[in-house]
């Protein structure tokens, strides 16, 4: 029987590994990871992640060949294929802080890899990893072998939070990254076998291994700039009179363009874009490429930049503060179905808003008061280390509070932000929330789901994303 071992249960591991499981079941799977909360949660009714259709599939396969655990080494030692799915954070101090990725828990995986192996493995990068980290891998591993072969396949994860397990089921493309030498081709044939339980074989690409890394990192950085491109078109609708919709629909007809990922939006967020962008971004200033790192640098410049025209419309349109206002932000994780709040432009608007006093009342149905007071206290950057690493009991921020429903959340306030395009907030009773608000009520859609006609109709003034401006706001002193 082929034994599989993952390391690393997170947002990654666990689901692809599931799906490995429920799709082959003569492959015994386990999945393990440093954090014993993290396994004992995968181990009960309450999975440590949100993600439709994930309950399901863990059911069928838990126990049966899909297995979690605390004891890294004992799994990694008996596995045929180990993948490793730890955190590749943006480095916080040191060369390349602000930029590099931080392979601290990759290294480690890797050495405890060599230390404890005791038979030849393929050892498979499925985090996102900077080009030429397989070279870095294989040191490591030969270095402390004892004989033992390693072969290492670079395989990226392109699934996304939210539709991670229909993404998995039906993949557009399984990349497989390996050398190209009789023991590497092998390897990437054995993988290949793997997911040819259930993915077509027209699907499954085979490349060397530094097209493999770089090729997720473009993909990440080709959608980010789809993103970033709509919104900065979201800005000049703003100011011209046009509608973002209507641009981003006429555009997408183009089926050399296409209508996918053109929402215009408060800003992407999520826990890779930003730090993949910025991976990317170094990497080319590291081999000499400064043009090409500053093409790049845009992406993000313009999601910043999306985020404060944001903080700055709500601001200017309440008479220039917000100051001691109560101000109700439905929705905080970085996009609806998902719990996942890392890098959610909800940090950056809640710090922007709180920078001008404001008082903030949020609620989001998938994420606790615990989490949202974290994120608004930590540093930036620190959320992406695995949670024993991160700052114990972060302090609260006075000025914001959770509730556990919209309306409560709206009582009282001057101003709704919409951060998250949920779709219960496009069934909510706007009347009732009119009603229990402040005069001038204000609604500041950032993620373009509410009927803006209808909510003025009810008294509302409203800031829709890349749309037709109220007479109120063209009043107001301009953005910048
Ligand atoms: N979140 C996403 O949607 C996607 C993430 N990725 C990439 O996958 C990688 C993992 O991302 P996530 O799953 O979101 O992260 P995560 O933070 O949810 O999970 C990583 C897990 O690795 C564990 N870990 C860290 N060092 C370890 C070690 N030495 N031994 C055992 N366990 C260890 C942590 O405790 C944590 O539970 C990252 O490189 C990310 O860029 C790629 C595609 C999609
Ligand atoms: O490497 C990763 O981590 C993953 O990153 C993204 O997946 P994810 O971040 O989970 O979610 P997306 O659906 O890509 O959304 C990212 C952000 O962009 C925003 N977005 C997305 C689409 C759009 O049209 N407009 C827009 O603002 C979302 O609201 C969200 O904040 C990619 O879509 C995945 O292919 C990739 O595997």
């Amino acid at each position: 029987m082929v034994k599989i071992c993952c390391i690393g249960a997170g947002y990654v591991g666990g689901p692809t590994m599931a799906m490995i499981a429920l799709k082959c079941p003569e492959i015994e799977v386990a999945v393990v990871d440093i954090s014993a909360p993290r396994i004992a949660a995968w181990n009960s009714d309450q999975l440590p992640i949100y993600e439709p259709g994930l309950d399901e599939v863990v059911k069928e396969c838990r126990d049966r060949n899909l297995f979690f655990s605390t004891n890294v080494e004992k799994h990694v030692a008996e596995a045929d294929i180990i993948f490793v799915s730890v955190n590749t954070p943006t480095k916080t101090r040191g060369l390349g802080a602000g930029k590099a990725a931080d392979l601290t828990y990759w290294e480690s995986a890797a050495r405890m890899i060599a230390d404890v192996a005791k038979s030849d493995k393929i050892v498979v990068e499925k985090s996102t990893v900077p080009v030429k980290t397989a070279e870095a891998i294989e040191k490591i591993l030969t270095h402390n072998s004892n004989g033992i072969k390693f072969q290492i396949l670079s395989n990226p994860e392109f699934l996304a939070e939210g539709t991670a397990i229909d993404d998995l089921r039906a993949p557009d493309r399984v990349l497989i990254g390996g050398r190209e030498t009789p023991e590497g081709r092998k390897a990437v044939q054995a993988l290949k076998e793997v997911y040819a339980h259930w993915v077509p074989e027209d699907r499954i690409i085979t490349t060397n291994l530094w097209s493999a890394e770089l090729s997720k990192l473009a993909a990440n950085a080709f959608l980010a700039q789809r993103i970033s491109s709509i919104n900065a078109m979201s800005a000049l609708c703003e100011a011209t009179g046009a509608n973002v919709s209507e641009v981003a629909y006429a555009v997408g007809k183009d089926s050399r363009i296409g209508p996918k990922f053109l929402n215009a939006s408060v800003g992407f967020g999520g826990s890779c874009f930003q730090k993949d962008i910025l991976n990317l971004v170094y990497i080319c200033e590291c081999n000499g490429l400064p043009e090409v790192a500053n093409y790049w640098k845009q992406v993000i410049k313009i999601n910043d930049y999306q985020k404060s025209r944001f903080v700055n419309r709500v601001v200017s349109s309440m008479f220039n503060t917000v100051s001691g206002k109560k101000i109700a932000v439905l929705g905080f994780a970085f996009k609806k179905d998902t719990g996942d709040t890392r890098e959610t432009p909800a940090i950056d608007v809640c710090k922007g808003l709180l920078g001008d006093k404001a008082s903030i009342s949020i609620y989001d149905p998938q994420v606790t008061e615990d989490q949202i007071q974290r994120d608004l206290a930590m540093n930036k950057f620190d959320w992406d280390h695995p949670i024993h690493m991160q700052p114990v009991s972060p302090t609260t921020v006075k000025q914001v509070s959770v509730t556990w429903d919209a309306y409560e959340a709206a009582k009282g306030a001057h101003g709704v932000c919409i951060l998250t395009e949920w779709d219960e907030f496009k069934k909510l009773d706007y009347e009732r929330i009119y009603d229990s608000m402040q005069k001038p009520a204000f609604i500041f859609d950032g993620r373009n789901v509410v009927d803006a006609e209808k909510l003025r109709e009810i008294g509302f003034i409203v800031y829709s994303i890349g749309k037709p401006l109220d007479q109120w706001l063209k009043d107001m002193p301009a953005v910048c």
